[in-house]
């Protein structure tokens, strides 16, 4: 639980509680492969977009088939502010969970310029709550409740340091003259290195990584430093957004980038750094609002997330680490315990539909109408 690490004082190293106790004698579940299979402990998604009412109800059973558990992004309008809105949104959740399912949603509160400390010590006290997710004010999709100068949540983000309790950045400035394809790279320098130096305890996930510096800057950072990637980031470059015209189900942010960096975020995630793990930023917008003039920034991948990473990993001849990467290491940084039971990929190409249901809308998934490699087995 993110309350148990213990009162430290700003300034102090907390020990990030990633060594937890297995409250199971059970053997933990080891990856296997054959040439045609792949069984792996079952994935956790730690970022994940599930939205509300009849989106929610047509995207959850996607998530369900593949992970146990999954971080829930706060970022609904209006966004999840308190635990109360955190509650009443978990319970929404659960009601919309096919029956028998034990998916776990962990929940998270969005900071706002108006969050309390007292917000922050009620979330740490309750069970649910796993993290506070920082959005740059108008950084992305539902992000205009967000956060506009950081020094004014200082005392919030004391509060977290105390608790234990995880900040979740979206990793950009929105500076009007810097660059889309810079934000990222001037976050790190001109917000995170100087917060991570003020803040030496804060426990803190630069999500949906997407350059090379970014990771760099996780890969020599502390204990206390984390970071999702996207399938998405693994697979594509900015080319996939704007050659042979503009590719709108291949926007989201921070937008795509070029080649060198999928390719240090490849390497990243399927080497022997500890805090780096799955999160999809699976982000279902309909169809209608992608397919337009100002169409919106998120790429749909709960529905075939783990065969999307399944093939980055097997291209970098590493299927073999990606159980650590899907299934261990978000667990351990979020101090969880791993999941016992498995899922299985099997090696049988298929074809995606073009689109999916989504509310009255339709949805269109990352790879849409095209053929996959692998595929997930269901009970
Ligand atoms: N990634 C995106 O492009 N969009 C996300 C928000 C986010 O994670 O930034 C969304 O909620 O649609
Ligand atoms: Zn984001
Ligand atoms: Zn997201």
């Amino acid at each position: 639980m993110p309350g148990s690490v213990g009162t430290l004082q700003r300034g102090l190293v907390i020990p990030w509680p990633g060594l937890i106790e297995m409250s199971s004698t059970e053997p933990l579940p080891m990856q296997t492969q054959t040439g045609q299979t792949l069984t792996l402990a079952r994935p956790d998604d730690m970022h994940l977009h599930l939205r509300d009412g009849t989106a929610l109800a047509s995207v959850l059973p996607d998530s369900v088939r593949q992970f146990a558990r999954a971080i829930i992004m706060p970022n609904l309008k209006p966004p999840v502010v308190t635990v109360a809105d955190a509650r009443a949104y978990r319970e929404r959740i659960l009601a919309a969970l096919p029956a028998g399912s034990d998916f776990e949603p962990l929940m998270t509160l969005y900071l706002t310029e108006k969050t309390t400390v007292a917000d922050i010590r009620e979330a740490a006290a309750c069970d649910f709550i796993h993290a506070v997710k920082y959005y740059p004010a108008g950084a992305t999709t539902n992000a205009d409740s967000g956060v506009r100068s950081i020094a004014r949540v200082y005392p919030v983000l004391e509060a977290m340091q105390e608790a234990g309790l995880p900040l979740l950045m979206h990793g950009e400035v929105t500076d009007a003259h810097v660059d889309i394809f810079d934000r990222e790279t001037v976050f790190i320098e001109q917000v995170l290195s100087p917060l991570m130096d003020e803040f030496a305890g804060l426990r803190v996930v630069l999500e949906h990584i997407t350059t090379a510096g970014a990771a760099d800057f996780v890969a020599g950072g502390p204990a206390r430093l984390a970071a999702t990637i996207t399938p998405q980031h693994l697979l594509l470059n900015r080319n996939a957004l704007l050659v042979g015209g503009i590719q709108p189900h291949h926007y989201c942010l921070p937008v795509l980038k070029r080649e060198e960096n999928r390719e240090a975020l490849v390497a990243l995630a399927t080497g022997d750094c500890e805090r780096v793990f799955l999160g999809t930023d699976s982000a279902p917008h309909g169809r209608h609002t992608k397919e337009n003039a100002c169409g919106c920034a998120g790429i749909y991948s709960a529905h075939t997330a783990l065969e999307l990473y399944a093939e980055v990993f097997e291209a970098a001849g590493a299927l073999d680490r990606l159980q650590a990467f899907a299934s261990e290491r978000g667990a351990d940084f979020y101090g969880l315990p791993r999941n016992c039971d498995t899922v299985t990929l099997v090696r049988e190409p298929w074809q995606l539909p073009e689109t999916l249901p989504f509310g009255d809308d339709t949805l269109v998934p990352l790879r849409a109408a095209s053929e996959l490699q692998w595929k997930l087995k269901t009970a």
